[in-house]
C-alpha cells in the first residue's frame, strides 16, 4: 500500500496541510507510534487488533471450517464489525456472491435471501462478539427454523464465532456447534484479520495466508514517522485536514470488488473517531459511477472534505472491441482498465483544480496480500488518528443509548430511554386525504 498525500497540501488544497505543520506534527506521530507499539507489545484492549497477522491461527479456522468445506453458499448472520469485514474480504477475493451478509432485519430480505439459498449447501456464519445483538440473534432463528422446515440439520451446517460468555455462545454449548472465539482485546470493527473476517473466505478457498501475510507485511511498514509509513502519512493528514475544516472523507475506491471495503471503513472511521464533538463523517462512494452522481458536490460544493481515492495499480485485462461509430473511435481497443484508471486520474487532477483536498490510496493489485496490508494499514491509520485526536478509539458508548430503548420498546428491559420514545415531539405534516 501506498500513499500520495500531494493534493492534500496547502499548494494544491483549501483546507491543505503545509509541508512545515506536516514535519511539526511528525513529532506526535512518533511519540504516537511509541505508545502503539506499547500497546501491541502488552497486548492492550484495541492495540491487540495490531498483533492479528501474527495471533490468528489459520490451520485453527481450516480445521473449524472443514466439515463445511463442500459449501456452496456462506450466509454470515452478523452486523457491523460482525459482518464488514468478512463482506470485505470475501467480495475483493471475487467470491462476494457466494457469501450474502445479513446485517440488518428487514423482513422482506431476510425471506428473499433464505428463500434464494439452496439451504442444505449453504454453511451458517454466526458472529457476535458480544453475543447479545438482537439484530443478529433474531435474524438466526429466522434462519435456523428455515432450515429445520427444509429438512436440513442446522447444526451440521453452523459454525459460531462469539465472544467467552452470552446467550450466542450458551446457545453454541447447548448444540455442540463448531465455536472460534473473537480474538482477545480486539473491538469488533477490528477483527477483519481473524476468524471473524476470514471464516467465510475459508469456507470458499480463499488464500486466507495470504491475507494475513499482506496484514504482516503491514505491520512490518509500521515506522514512527509519516514520511516512513504509508498507513501514518493517511491518519495523520486526515486529521490535519479535519482540523482545518474537511469534516467529511468521501471514501471512493476504484474497483467494484472494494465497495464492501469502503462500508467496512466508514464502521471504522466513524466508530473509532466519533467521539467528543469531532470525526470526520465517512461517506461510501464508489468510482468511476460516483463520478456521475456525487462528483459535482465534491468538486463544486464545501471545502468540508476529503476525497480518498483507492485504487488497485494492476488489473485484469478487457479490451473494448473497434466500432464503426467515429466519435468512439477513442474507445475501439482501449482497455476497460485503461479506462476506469484514466477516470481515476482525471477525477484525481480535477479535484487538484478545484483545490478539493484529496488523498490517494493504492495497492499492487487486488489480491489477497494486497488486500491484508490495505486493512491492516487502514486499522494503523486509524488508531494513529485516534492517538492524535486524544480520543478513546476503541470503544463506541454512543451507541447503547439506543439498544436499551429498543430493549425497553420490546419488553426486555425498563428501560429509561425508552420513555423519550413515547414522549417524543410530534409536528407530523401529512396529505388532507378528505379533499
Ligand atoms: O459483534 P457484536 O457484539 O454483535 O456487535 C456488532 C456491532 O455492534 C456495535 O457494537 C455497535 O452497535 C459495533 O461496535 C459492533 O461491531
Amino acid at each position: 500500500m501506498n500513499i500520495d498525500i500531494g493534493n492534500a497540501l496547502d499548494a494544491v488544497a483549501q483546507p491543505g496541510v503545509s509541508e512545515d505543520s506536516l514535519r511539526r506534527l511528525d513529532d506526535r506521530v512518533a511519540a504516537a507510534h511509541d505508545r502503539i507499539e506499547r500497546g501491541i507489545a502488552d497486548e492492550e484492549f484495541g492495540y491487540a487488533a495490531l498483533s492479528l497477522p501474527e495471533t490468528t491461527d489459520p490451520d485453527a479456522i481450516h480445521d473449524a471450517v472443514a466439515p463445511l468445506a463442500d459449501s456452496e453458499y456462506v450466509l454470515t448472520v452478523g452486523i457491523g464489525g460482525s459482518a464488514l469485514g468478512a463482506a470485505t474480504v470475501a467480495d475483493a477475493l471475487g467470491v462476494g456472491e457466494r457469501a450474502p451478509v445479513l446485517d440488518n432485519v428487514d423482513p422482506q430480505s431476510l425471506q428473499t435471501t433464505v428463500e434464494s439459498l439452496p439451504l442444505s449447501e449453504t454453511a451458517v456464519h454466526v458472529v457476535s462478539r458480544s453475543g447479545t445483538t438482537a439484530e443478529t440473534l433474531g435474524n438466526f432463528l429466522v434462519v435456523r427454523e428455515a432450515m429445520a422446515d427444509a429438512g436440513v440439520d442446522w447444526t451440521d451446517r453452523t459454525i459460531v464465532t462469539t465472544g467467552e460468555s452470552g446467550p450466542l455462545h450458551a446457545l453454541a454449548d447447548e448444540h455442540a456447534l463448531p465455536t472460534l472465539s473473537v480474538p482477545e482485546g480486539v473491538p469488533g470493527r477490528f477483527s477483519v484479520l481473524s476468524p471473524v473476517g476470514l471464516i467465510p473466505a475459508a469456507i470458499l478457498g480463499c488464500d486466507i495466508e495470504a491475507v494475513l501475510a499482506g496484514g504482516h507485511a503491514g505491520r512490518t511498514a509500521l515506522a514512527p514517522s509519516i514520511f516512513d509509513c504509508p498507513a501514518y502519512a493517511y491518519g495523520a493528514v486526515a486529521v490535519a485536514l479535519e482540523r482545518r475544516g474537511a469534516h467529511v472523507n468521501a471514501f471512493v475506491p476504484y474497483a467494484e470488488r472494494l465497495e464492501y471495503f469502503a462500508e467496512w471503513f466508514a464502521q471504522l472511521w466513524a466508530e473509532s473517531l466519533g467521539k467528543d464533538g469531532m470525526g470526520q463523517t465517512p461517506v461510501r462512494a464508489l468510482g468511476a459511477t460516483d463520478q456521475h452522481s456525487q462528483l459535482q458536490l465534491y468538486r463544486a460544493g464545501r471545502h468540508d472534505k476529503l476525497i480518498t481515492l483507492v485504487r488497485p495499480r494492476d488489473r485484469s485485462q478487457l479490451t473494448i472491441p473497434d466500432t464503426e461509430i467515429e466519435e468512439l473511435a477513442y474507445l475501439g481497443d482501449t482497455g476497460v482498465g485503461e479506462l476506469i484508471d484514466a477516470e481515476f486520474e482525471a477525477t484525481e487532477a480535477s479535484l487538484a483544480a478545484a483545490s478539493q483536498p484529496n488523498v490517494r490510496v493504492e495497492i499492487d493489485r487486488l489480491d489477497a496480500a494486497s488486500l491484508g496490508e490495505l486493512l491492516y494499514g487502514m486499522e494503523a491509520a486509524c488508531i494513529l488518528a485516534g492517538e492524535l485526536l486524544d480520543v478513546e478509539t476503541f470503544t463506541q458508548p454512543a451507541v447503547e443509548w439506543g439498544k436499551r430503548a429498543a430493549r425497553g420498546l420490546l419488553g426486555d428491559i425498563d428501560a429509561p430511554e425508552t420513555d423519550a420514545i413515547t414522549e417524543k415531539e410530534r409536528l407530523v405534516v401529512a396529505p388532507d386525504r378528505s379533499q
